[in-house]
């Protein structure tokens, strides 16, 4: 059995990670942290988990989590996470961090676009989370910088194009996330009043999620790849659906796309190919780790829409890293997470 620890249990990601966990059939949750809930269970915090996962909080400790665990998974804030990896990669124990700490191969790029403490991890061999690409890398790491919620769905839509070489390197993108993707702290933005019967830009052209997906998107094309981005909150609790508009270098119809998409995913358990006319919607993918991807071709301005959805929390965060600790111990990679949507 592998042992998990999980610092920053009572966030969205934090609760996400449990249920995935608590069936999983070759883990044992150890550990569950929190600064403000410790000394209840966590089903006492989420009714959703009763019966199902009835640990009790424990406040932060390093070494506790440390003689316990063989993975440790951060769900904290930004910044925390490369404290607690240092000591952990010193006890040979495993990090998957869900924030934004280890997705930089350059951390001066955390510095610019990133608040917070953080230490940085000279020394700690770390690997960007994201199986489609990294999986042998993944194999072999320590730490595990999990992709954000924003990238992955961006990432997984435009890797088949790029590494074909049939679409310009600056891409526009708009993509709409439901307010789970805020985590569960509340703030002005999240409120119900705000986001109910709305849906409004935020972080226009500045979002820290730009520098991540440009840092991979350049390393599939082999040049630089510029985005221009826009974020959507929309009224919904999970789910992002991304739309990217991308330039082609020559003239392709809809079905060859296709071929291209179907041919590089073929293997990929998670990634589902829709056929042309068939679109993504963030609710045929709802608690689940898939990734739907659609297309169109605008021959009118020589356009190619790319439209990928995904669940912010499954794919996005907490499904992911579970695939990613499956990986990294040699577990089958679906283990735990073949589950079908919920729809409607
Ligand atoms: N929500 C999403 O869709 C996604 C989130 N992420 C990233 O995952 C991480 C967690 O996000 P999410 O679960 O949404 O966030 P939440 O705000 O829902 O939860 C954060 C957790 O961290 C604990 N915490 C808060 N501040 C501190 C602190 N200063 N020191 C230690 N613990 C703290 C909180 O509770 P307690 O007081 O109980 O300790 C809580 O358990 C973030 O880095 C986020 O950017 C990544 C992809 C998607
Ligand atoms: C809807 C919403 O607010 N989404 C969050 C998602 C980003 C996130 O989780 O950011 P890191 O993982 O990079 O910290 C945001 O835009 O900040």
């Amino acid at each position: 059995m592998v042992k998990v620890g999980i610092f920053g249990a009572t966030g969205y990601t934090g609760v996400e990670l449990i249920r995935i966990l608590s069936k999983h059939e070759k883990v044992e949750i150890k550990y569950l942290s929190s600064q403000s809930y410790n000394t209840i269970a966590i089903s006492d915090v989420y009714s959703s988990l009763l019966g199902f996962c009835d640990r009790v909080l424990e406040e932060v400790d390093f070494e506790r989590a440390m003689s316990e665990c063989d993975v440790i998974f951060t769900a904290l804030p930004s910044g925390h996470a490369s404290k607690i990896a240092r000591e952990a990669v010193k006890k040979g124990i495993k990090v998957i961090d869900l924030g934004a700490d280890f997705r930089f191969d350059d951390y001066s790029i955390y510095k610019e676009w990133y608040s917070g403490e953080y230490d940085g991890y000279d020394g700690i061999k770390r690997v960007y989370g994201l199986p489609e690409i990294y999986r042998d890398d993944i194999k072999e790491a320590q730490v595990v910088g999990n992709p954000g919620c924003y990238p992955t769905s961006v990432i997984l839509g435009l890797m088949p194009l790029l590494k074909n070489g049939i679409i310009e390197g600056k891409i526009i993108v708009d993509s709409k996330s439901g307010v789970s993707g805020a985590g569960r702290s509340p703030s002005q933005n999240n409120i119900y009043a705000e986001c109910n019967e709305n849906i409004k830009a935020y972080n226009v052209a500045k979002h820290r999620h730009i520098p991540e997906m440009e840092q991979e998107l350049s390393k599939i094309f082999g040049e630089r790849v510029s985005v221009v981005f826009t974020p959507y909150l929309a009224p919904m609790t999970r789910g992002i659906l991304s739309t990217m508009y991308c330039k082609l270098k020559k003239d392709i119809d809809v079905n060859t796309v296709y071929d291209i998409y179907a041919d590089f995913y073929k293997k990929e358990y998670f990634i589902k190919v829709l056929k042309p006319g068939h679109y993504p919607a963030t609710k045929s993918v709802y608690g689940s780790n898939f990734c739907h991807i659609g297309f169109e071709v605008d021959k009118r301005t020589n356009t190619l829409i790319v439209m990928s959805a995904i669940d912010n929390l499954v794919k996005g965060a907490s499904g992911q890293a579970v695939q990613n600790m499956n990986i990294m111990f040699g577990i089958q990679e679906n283990t735990a997470l073949d589950i079908i949507p919920i729809y409607p």
